[in-house]
């Protein structure tokens, strides 16, 4: 079996005594694609199913019951949301959930006045399920400490003392499931013209990812362009490398490049976590990566890049009504056409 995106027991990864070839193994994946799968992770996977079986209630409630779940301003990144392609098919199905509910929370758990207007734009929780918050909660806190493991573990790989990378609190986290329909037009389309999900980088120091569904739709590039499905390995997470993992390492442990392909009648869903150090951190390239030829990476504070984000995205994806809802602060629901009814 090729070793291409390694699944590693990140318990063994972690002993005073790891197997050198398996810590090769991560290091060279880190520096290859910018992800590996990790068992024996620690969040437990009762925690996972039962926030998964929740959300997919939600996801599986009438239309107009979902409508009201959308961010009441608009915000492209809370609430429920649905993504049609330019023919108005369902590609993807979101529920995106911020780190605090509002500026108030966000204040008591230590985070700057000057990023509080980032939580102006609330969570939304279904009231079907008032449990869904606790669960939800519990599961990106336990995702947290695992992200932090994996961040130890790469500075190990790095051979910098343990704390190099920086990780003052509150770090900062986003959280998002997708649900993917099944794709009905003809099988015999390329995948480049059936993807659910366009490649991207993620702009996370780590990305805890947990797939969930009946085929391997998530694939990651090769540094030769090709493209290689992600294996679904029961009670595997995913740890995909961020950009600020590239930029801390000036450039040696990639980002990995990923996007999402059609199942034909298969349906997939995953939920991210993506975890980031405190808004307030300088993000920058650590001496140890900075060699005579310097570095091409510009600091640059984490809320300030956060502070865009929406902007940027809309500027790329938003279709016309969806901006001008994000504008008058309002919600937004798109249009489907008749082949996606009954989402
Ligand atoms: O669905 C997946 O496996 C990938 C999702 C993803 O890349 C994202 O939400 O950023
Ligand atoms: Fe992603």
């Amino acid at each position: 079996m090729t070793d291409e995106i390694p699944a590693i027991d990140l318990e063994a990864a972690l002993a005073e005594d790891a197997p050198a070839d398996l810590l090769l193994r991560v290091r060279e994946a880190a520096e290859r694609i910018g992800l590996i799968q990790v068992v024996n992770h620690g969040v437990p996977l009762e925690l996972i199913e039962d926030f998964e079986r929740r959300v997919e209630r939600v996801l599986r409630l009438p239309r107009p019951e979902k409508a009201k779940l959308a961010s009441p301003t608009g915000h492209p990144f809370r609430g429920w949301r649905q993504w049609p392609d330019d023919l108005g098919r369902l590609e993807l199905e979101r529920y995106s959930v911020g780190q605090f509910d509002n500026p108030a929370d966000a204040a008591a758990a230590g985070v700057s006045e000057r990023w509080l207007g980032l939580y102006k734009h609330g969570n939304v929780w279904p009231p079907e399920d008032p449990d869904l918050r606790g669960v939800t909660f519990a599961y990106a806190k336990a995702a947290v400490v695992l992200a932090q493991r994996v961040l130890g573990l790469y500075e190990r790989l790095l051979g910098l003392p343990a704390g190099s990378f920086p990780d003052a609190e509150p770090h900062h986290i986003n959280m998002i499931v997708n649900d993917y329909p099944t794709w009905t037009y003809p099988d015999t389309v390329a995948e480049e013209e059936k993807l659910l999900l366009l490649e991207h980088t993620d702009g996370s120091a780590v990305t805890i990812l947990h797939q969930h569904g009946e085929y391997s739709g998530l694939q990651a590039q090769q540094a030769d362009g090709t493209w290689i499905p992600v294996p679904v390995v029961p009670g595997a997470l995913q740890v995909f490398s961020g950009t600020i993992l590239t930029r801390w390492t000036n450039g040696l442990f990639r980002p990995v490049r990923h996007r999402v392909v059609a199942g034909g009648s298969a349906t997939r869903q995953s939920t991210g976590i993506f975890y980031h150090p405190s808004l307030d951190t300088v993000l920058e390239p650590l001496p140890a990566f900075v060699g005579e030829d310097g570095t091409e990476f510009e600091p640059v504070v984490l809320g300030e890049i956060d502070e865009t984000n929406v902007e940027n995205y809309l500027k790329v994806f938003g279709r016309p009504e969806q901006v001008a809802a994000w504008r008058e602060g309002r919600p937004f629901v798109s249009e489907l056409a008749e082949t996606s009814a009954g989402r």
